[in-house]
Parts: C-alpha cells; structure tokens; sequence
C-alpha cells in the first residue's frame, strides 16, 4: 500500500526506468511490517519475473515484449510494498491500446440514453442562483448543488436553496445539498471593499486587528496566531485564487518580520485585490484553529438541520478526530444523524493522515485548489491516483475539485484541462466538483455541460468496451507483428482489443483481492451481480436496497453500466413519531460513480404476484424504459433479497 506520508518523501533522483518511473520505497514503507497478503503479493511479484511486470504496465503484448528486458530485475532481497498497488492505481486499468484508428476519435458519439457515469457537484452563487439557471444547471447533469459558507450568510444561502427547490419540481430532476463549511481557512477582511494595489518590494502589515481598514499597507485577518506560527523567510500566498478561479488576482508574500502579533511582508508580485474577502495560504503550516468552527456549527444546526442536508464538505480536514467530532456533532442534529461527512483533504496535513480518514468519513474531496498550493506541484497527480485509488477500494465516493478554472471567464477549457477532466474520471473517480467556474463564473451552465460531455464520452467508451461491441481485433503474425485490423466477428485468433481504456477484468480482480477472503456475503453478492452483469452484457443493474449499502457496493466494482438503485422506504420511529427513511438514502447516491436512484413506493411488492399488480420491479424497469435506458430483449440484472436471501437474477425482457 502507498503510504499517504511517502509521496513526500520520494526523491526524484531516480535512475533511469523506461515507462513508468519506479519509485523506490519510502523509508516508511521499507520499515512497515508486511501482513500476509502483502508477503503474498511480494512472493508473487518476485515470482513474476519482469514479463509480469511488464505486463502490468505495458498493455499490448508486443510492447511488454520489447520492453520486458530493458526492466532493471527485481531485486529479491528488496521489498516493494507499494509498488504492486502503485503500478495498479497508475496505469494498469487504463488500457488505450494500439491500434487504434485516430479518426476514429472524430466519429461523433451517436446520441444515445446512456447516461454520463460521473457525477457534478455544482457550487451555487451569485451567476447560479436563480430559478433559471440552476433548472439549466440540472439540465445540463448537475445532481449535488453545494453552498459554499466561505462567503455569504445563512438568508442568501436560503434563498438561493428555495430557488433550488423550485428548480427540482420544475425540471423532475433530483438534487442533493452539501454545505460546505469554513473551517480553519485564514481569511483578510476587506469591509470596505474598495480595491486595494499591492506593489512588488513595497512592505504589508497581516494584522489580526479586525477593527481596523483595509489598505495597501495594512491587512486585517481573522486569525491571530500567526505571528506565532510564521517565521522571517516563510511565503505567504493570498488572493482570490480560490473564489475566482484566476491567478492573476493572487500575490505571493515574504515573511520579513514579526511585531507582537503583526506579521510584516514583503509583497512578492504586484497585483490589485477586488473584493470583501481573500484567502492566505501557509504553505504547510498547521493553523490552530478547530476543523468545525463555531461559525460553521451555527451555519449546520440552523440552515442545515431547516434544510435536511445530504452533505456535510468538511474543510480543511487534518484528522480522523476532525470527522468524528463532526459525526457527534451531527448525531445530535435530529435527520442530520444521516448526513455523509465528506472530508476535504487540503493540506499536507490531512495528505499525511489520509488513511485513517478515509475510515472515518463517507466520502473524500480531493480538494485540488488549497492543496495544489500545499504541494509541490510534481507531487500533486501522485497524490490524485493515490488518494483515488485508496477511496475506490475502501467503496467510498473520491470527489475532485478545480478541474476547468480557465471555464470562470471562457467557453472552452483549455485542452491540459479538458485531458484532466478525463483523467480525473480514468483515475476513478466519483464526482467532478466545480467551484469559482459555477459560482461566480461566465459560463456555469455551459460549464456543466461540457464537463458532463467529458464525463459522457468517457462513460461511453468504458460502456462500449465492457460490452466489446465495437471491438476491432488486430491479427498478429506468428512473429508479433501487426498483420492487420478486421471486425470482431470474421476471425478468432490473437486478439488484442482495440480502442479499449480501462480493463474492467484486471480492476474487478484487484477490488476483489484486496477485500480479501472471507467477504461478507452483501459484499460478495454485489460483486458477483456486476460480474454477471458485464458476462451476460445487461444493459443496467437493478439493486433493491433500503440502508444504500448494497448500491454502494455495487458501485464499488465500477459497472460499466449504470445501476438503477431502487431505495425501498422503511417505516421508523423516533419515538415522537413515524415516518419514512429512503429520501437520503436516495439523494445520497447522487455522488456515486454510476448510481441512478428512484425511490420505490413502499405500498407496492418487490416483485409482482399477478398479472395485473404493480410492483416494485416492474416500475423499476418501466422507469428504466422510459428513460431509454433499456429496451426489448434486453438483459437486466437485478440484485435483491428474496425472503432471507440474497439473490442475483438474471433477466431477458420480452417484446
Ligand atoms: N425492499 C427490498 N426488497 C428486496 N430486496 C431488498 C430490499 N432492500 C434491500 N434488498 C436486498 O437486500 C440485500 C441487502 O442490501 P442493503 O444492505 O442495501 O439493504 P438493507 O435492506 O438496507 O439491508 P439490511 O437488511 O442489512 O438492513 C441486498 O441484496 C439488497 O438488494
Ligand atoms: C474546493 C476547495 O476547497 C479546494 O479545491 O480547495
Ligand atoms: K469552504
Ligand atoms: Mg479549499
């Protein structure tokens, strides 16, 4: 496993590795004892000679081939625990193999029902609040709209969420809320707002005197232990960076001395800040402010609770202790006991306690704008696969942020982040969030749609290969040379896929070897429905569930088709009163990689007993239907519970 601590500590200073740069293993890792299934990779590894290695990395056989020997050997005596799981989160499921035919990648997709797997979160302001925009906003494929209490107070943010609701009732489309909260973010408080030009080599006064006015010479901040925690030579960097989504707007600042609690700077570049409120950024320093503020438990147990809300983003989270101080604080919150706690890891703090956060919460926000600060940049894209892939086998949601800044003021990405777009996806994750660009941007709406265009393409491209329908197999000589290319169905000898990004087979083997043995049984027979599912090529995967977890579990080993799940209410009581659970269940899977909710009528059957009998099922596929998601003689594999089994059934339609 790659230690969260070891992406820090790895040295670039590595000989020369054709393909991928082999990492040597952190001092960390070295030291780590290994369990027995690690001892058992290892054995495997040693075992596996360079081919297998080669083969891992390299996708068609013809180049393992080629590349196998050039391979420094495994050494024996050496260990490599992070190596195995290393090679997997970086590049072994993602197979875009030669040939593929490059006009092909110009064929229009044909328009199809097939829905964009990945999720967008959306983040409402002022360019995205009103009634219109946000029905576009979830037209356009937003399902997770989020309030941002960085800025704005509880009756703007309520507005704006009425405006929501009126916008779900019109466009039937439904959307969960995430409150995103302050945290310990270290802000400058400009009340007046008037601009304020900071030139480069003149000096800045950082005070924690709140009372005082804003100007070139002196900023007031809401924090007063800086002084304390900065010394002469640290850089500070500050600006809108965060909001904005622009650069320009941001200045970077030296440490040059410290009065009593004032900090005095350097100012770095020249730059005119506009605005009430700019963020600073320590690089790697711990701020010794708690994760939930008092402002932000005000902000949960007033809006929050008034507002039932699906998401608690909890910012800047730097330990397990952080998340389960926030799940206290929740449990005593009424319906907010069932509000996900999604941990934003921001900064090299949190990097260094993933793991045990990742326990602790429902979800991960990479969140790439404060983080991207708190890295170095080389290390920011090991951190995403990393961190990805850690959430993909824990079956949690990885959400990543600051994915088309460049959309706040343009209507095209630029192409570093259109690839990273789809990148982002091919590493795995659940959900796109977008901030500055669907805030306070130009474009929110044609933002969502061309980042739901990115996540559709590649969604269709993984869809298409798990049914191999457009295959095109490649024919080899004896010799390994590339004869040529003919259809699928003419000739059955030395395949190689074509066309072909993310090989489902080898991500499925690994989910299931890392769980290990013995699974619990949910565990195994959602597993097994999403094998089944790709093995009888069904359309869609129907799972029956009422806590969300066998959904959840589903989605866990990346179906390539996507899953209707069916939350069936439950009858409870809190002892005042009855009522009926499935509402967070459902909107909670709109984070989820692939999960289509629809909440059931807890009247019906799970399965019709006559002919005439509505039941759970056939609205289920009804739905499916409607929505085009599947038609006649299709296959649906639906996963349910049948008396006191678990069961997974295969289905045919009829006419
Ligand atoms: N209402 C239902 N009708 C039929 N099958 C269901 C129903 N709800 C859940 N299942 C099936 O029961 C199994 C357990 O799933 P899951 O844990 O999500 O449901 P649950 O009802 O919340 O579970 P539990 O029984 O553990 O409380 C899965 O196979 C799921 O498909
Ligand atoms: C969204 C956010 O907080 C970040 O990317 O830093
Ligand atoms: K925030
Ligand atoms: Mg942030």
């Amino acid at each position: 496993m790659q230690s969260s601590a070891c992406i820090l500590s790895q040295k670039r200073k590595e000989r020369f590795v054709p393909g991928p740069v082999r990492s040597k293993p952190c001092f960390r890792c070295e030291k780590a004892k290994l369990s027995g299934r690690e001892k058992e990779e290892a054995r495997e590894r040693r075992q596996g000679g360079h081919c297998r290695l080669a083969s891992d990395l390299y996708v068609s056989p013809d180049t393992a081939f080629l590349v196998a020997p050039l391979l420094p050997p495994l050494r024996s005596s050496s260990r490599f625990p992070d190596f195995d799981q290393g090679g997997s989160m970086h590049s072994t499921n993602l197979l875009l193999e030669e040939p593929i035919r490059m006009v092909s990648i110009l064929e229009p997709s044909k328009p199809s029902f097939f829905p964009a797997m990945t999720k967008i979160v959306g983040t409402l302001g002022p360019k995205s609040r009103s009634v219109e925009v946000i029905s576009a906003c979830l037209k356009a494929g937003m399902s997770v709209a989020r309030f941002d209490f960085s800025w704005g107070d509880i009756g703007y943010h309520q507005e704006t969420l009425e405006n929501l609701k009126v916008a779900v009732k019109g466009t039937k489309k439904l959307c969960a809320v995430m409150l995103d909260t302050v945290g310990p973010e270290l802000q400058v408080v400009n009340k007046s707002e008037k601009a304020i030009l900071l030139e480069a080599d003149a000096s800045v006064i950082l005070t924690p005197d709140q009372e005082k006015e804003a100007s070139s010479e002196l900023l007031p901040i809401n924090f007063t232990g800086l002084s304390k925690a900065v010394t002469p030579g640290d850089t500070i960097f500050m600006g809108q960076y965060l909001f904005t989504g622009s650069e320009t707007t941001s200045v970077w600042l030296e440490v040059s001395e410290l009065k009593g609690d004032d900090v005095v700077c350097t100012i770095k570049n020249s730059a005119t800040l506009a605005g009430s409120l700019f963020t600073l950024h320590v690089s790697q320093l711990h701020i010794s402010l708690p994760t939930l503020t008092e402002a932000d438990k005000k902000a949960i147990s007033t809006w929050g609770v008034r507002n039932k809300i699906d998401f608690l983003s909890l910012s800047y989270t730097r330990h397990a202790e952080d998340v389960r101080e926030a799940r206290e604080f929740l449990s005593k919150l009424g319906d907010l006991s069932q509000t996900q706690i999604f941990a934003k890891i921001e900064s090299v703090e949190g990097l260094t306690h993933f793991d045990e956060i990742l326990q602790e919460a429902d979800g991960i926000i990479l969140s790439r704008g404060n983080l991207g600060i708190d890295l170095p940049p080389e290390k920011v894209f090991l951190f995403q696969k990393a961190a990805v892939y850690k959430c993909n086998m824990a079956g949690k949601p990885a959400v990543v942020t600051r994915v088309v800044d460049s959309m706040t003021d343009n209507l095209r990405p630029t192409r570093a982040e259109a690839t990273d777009v789809a990148n982002a996806i091919l590493d795995g994750s659940d959900a796109i969030l977008l901030g500055a660009e669907t805030l306070r941007g130009l474009y929110p709406v044609e933002t969502i749609s061309t980042v739901g265009r990115i996540c559709y393409e590649v969604s269709l491209q993984l869809n298409k290969n798990g049914w191999l329908k457009f295959i095109v197999k490649t024919l080899l000589s004896p010799e390994g040379n590339i004869k040529r290319s003919l259809p699928l169905d003419l000739y059955g000898y030395n395949i190689l896929q074509a066309e072909k990004v993310f090989n489902q087979d080898l991500y499925f083997k690994k989910t299931v070897k890392y769980v290990g043995e013995p699974m619990t049984h949910l565990e195994s027979i959602a597993s097994s429905a999403v094998r089944a599912a790709i093995k009888v090529k069904a359309s869609i995967i129907i799972c029956f569930t009422s806590s969300g977890r066998a959904a959840r579990l589903i989605a866990k080993y990346r179906p390539t088709m996507p899953v209707l799940s069916v939350v069936v209410p439950r009858l409870k009581t809190n002892q005042l009163r009855w009522s009926f659970s499935g509402a967070f269940e459902a909107r909670q899977s709109l984070i989820v990689r692939g999960l289509f909710p629809m909440l059931a009528d807890p009247r019906h059957p799970a399965e019709s007993t006559g002919a005439s009998n509505e039941s759970v099922l056939k609205v289920a596929l009804d739905h499916g239907k409607a929505s085009g998601l599947i038609k006649s003689h299709d296959r649906v594999v639906i996963c349910q519970k049948v008396g006191d089994a678990s069961v997974v059934k295969i289905i045919e339609l009829e006419d």
